[in-house]
Formats: C-alpha cells, structure tokens, sequence
C-alpha cells in the first residue's frame, strides 16, 4: 500500500514554540517522521515523503518535493485516481498495530479523526475523493466524501488520534509513547507535571 507522508520542513511545529526552540521543533519534527515511517513499513506500507522542501539530511525513505500548500500537494498525489494512504509525520504514538487496522478497514474512504477536528490519516480508494486540511478538517472530510458518493469510515483508535501540536501533547508521548519521539522529549528534560488532580508538562532548566 503506497502511504503518503507529509512533512513541512519550513518552520515546523510552530505551536510548540512555548517549549521548543526553532532548531530544536525540527530535530522533534524529525524523530516523529522516523518512528511515523518505521510504524508504516512494520506495518506493509510503502512510505513516500512528501516535503515541501528538500529535507536536508538522510532519511529512510523516498522523498517527493512539493512547495504548495498541505491540501494542495496531497491532492495531487490523489490525481492519478489510485488507492493512496495518508499518514501525518506527527503522530507520535502510532504503532503497525493500530496503522494495520486503519489499512485494513473497508471503506471508499477511511479516516483517523485526530483530537481537535484534525485528520491524521486518510485511506482514500474512491478516485473523485479531495482533501481539505485544516480548521476541522474531518467534517469537511465528511462532507466531500458525500458530494462524491463515496462511503467514509472513521477508525477510533487513541494511537492516531494524536498529533503532537502543542506542549500539551507531551503529556500523551511521555505517557504512551514509546519510540524517538519519546526518547527526544525525555532526552530534553520535558517532563510531567502533575498537582490538583491536572498534569501538564514541565521543562527542566538547560
Ligand atoms: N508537504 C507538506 N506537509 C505539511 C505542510 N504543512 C504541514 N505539513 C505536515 O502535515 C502534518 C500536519 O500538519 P500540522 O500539524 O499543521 O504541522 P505543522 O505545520 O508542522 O505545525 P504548525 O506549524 O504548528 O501548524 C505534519 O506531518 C506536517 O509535517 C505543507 O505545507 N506541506
Ligand atoms: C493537517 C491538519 O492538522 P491540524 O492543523 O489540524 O493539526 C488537519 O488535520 O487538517
């Protein structure tokens, strides 16, 4: 199955500004596509980058360039009318495990709906199907599934549903991750936080 993994290597993660710094965001954005493209290959996808620039250093896997915008660049790789899959290189806590059960599933369209409104990933089989990213993207997702008369399915699975966008998504790597991504946020003294029944993050002083 050709999985289609898109990275935004301009600026990546600005929302976690509050804790990362810029070169520290992209060393982050980096352990998560590697532990996303080692999650996909374990689970028989055949991964693609699809970066918008050049990614600048080694990576496992091939790289496409495509400047344009997120919804712009996947639909293009949609063009050619075949069966593509569409993994986020930020989902941390992805395993083969729960990748297989979203490729397994039948469906014109199936979806990882992510916490917040996004969509993490895409298994897209019916050949008039767009995408539409951002600002709650799973309802417009919805929505052009319908106008197209395809069939959308929605996997509810913990491990696709988070993305890694602001500090507070921490608190789920440290908790249930368990690849690079979690070893770079330890290894960055980025730890939990608890006290009156919350938890958060902390970050311990450099
Ligand atoms: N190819 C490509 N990938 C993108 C682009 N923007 C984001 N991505 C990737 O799409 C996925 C989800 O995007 P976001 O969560 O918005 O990622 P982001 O832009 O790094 O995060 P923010 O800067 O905080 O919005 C991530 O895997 C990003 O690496 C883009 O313009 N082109
Ligand atoms: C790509 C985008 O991610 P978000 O901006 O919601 O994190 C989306 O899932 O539509």
């Amino acid at each position: 199955m050709r999985v289609v993994v898109p990275f935004g290597v301009q600026s990546p993660k600005t929302r976690l500004a509050p804790l990362l710094v810029d070169d520290e965001r992209r060393d982050f954005a980096v352990a998560m596509l590697r532990d996303v493209l080692d999650a996909v290959r374990d689970a028989g996808g055949t991964p693609l980058v699809l970066a918008d620039a050049p990614l600048g250093e080694p990576i496992d896997a091939p790289v496409a360039v495509d400047d344009r915008p997120l919804t712009d660049a996947v639909n293009n790789q949609l063009a050619a009318g075949t069966p593509v899959t569409v993994v986020m290189a930020d989902l941390a806590l992805a395993t083969p495990e729960a990748l297989s059960r979203l490729f397994e599933t039948a469906g014109d369209v199936v979806a990882a709906p992510g916490l917040g409104g996004g969509t993490n990933a895409l298994v897209v089989r019916h050949p008039d199907f767009s995408v539409d990213y951002h600002g709650a993207s799973i309802a417009d997702h919805r929505r052009l599934a319908d106008e197209v008369g395809a069939t959308f399915v929605e996997v509810d699975s913990l491990r696709l549903a988070v993305d890694v966008d602001e500090p507070a998504d921490f608190v789920d790597v440290l908790l249930h991750g368990a690849g690079r991504a979690r070893e770079w946020v330890v290894d960055a003294g980025i730890h939990l936080q608890r006290g009156d029944g919350r938890v958060g993050v902390g970050r311990a002083r450099r």
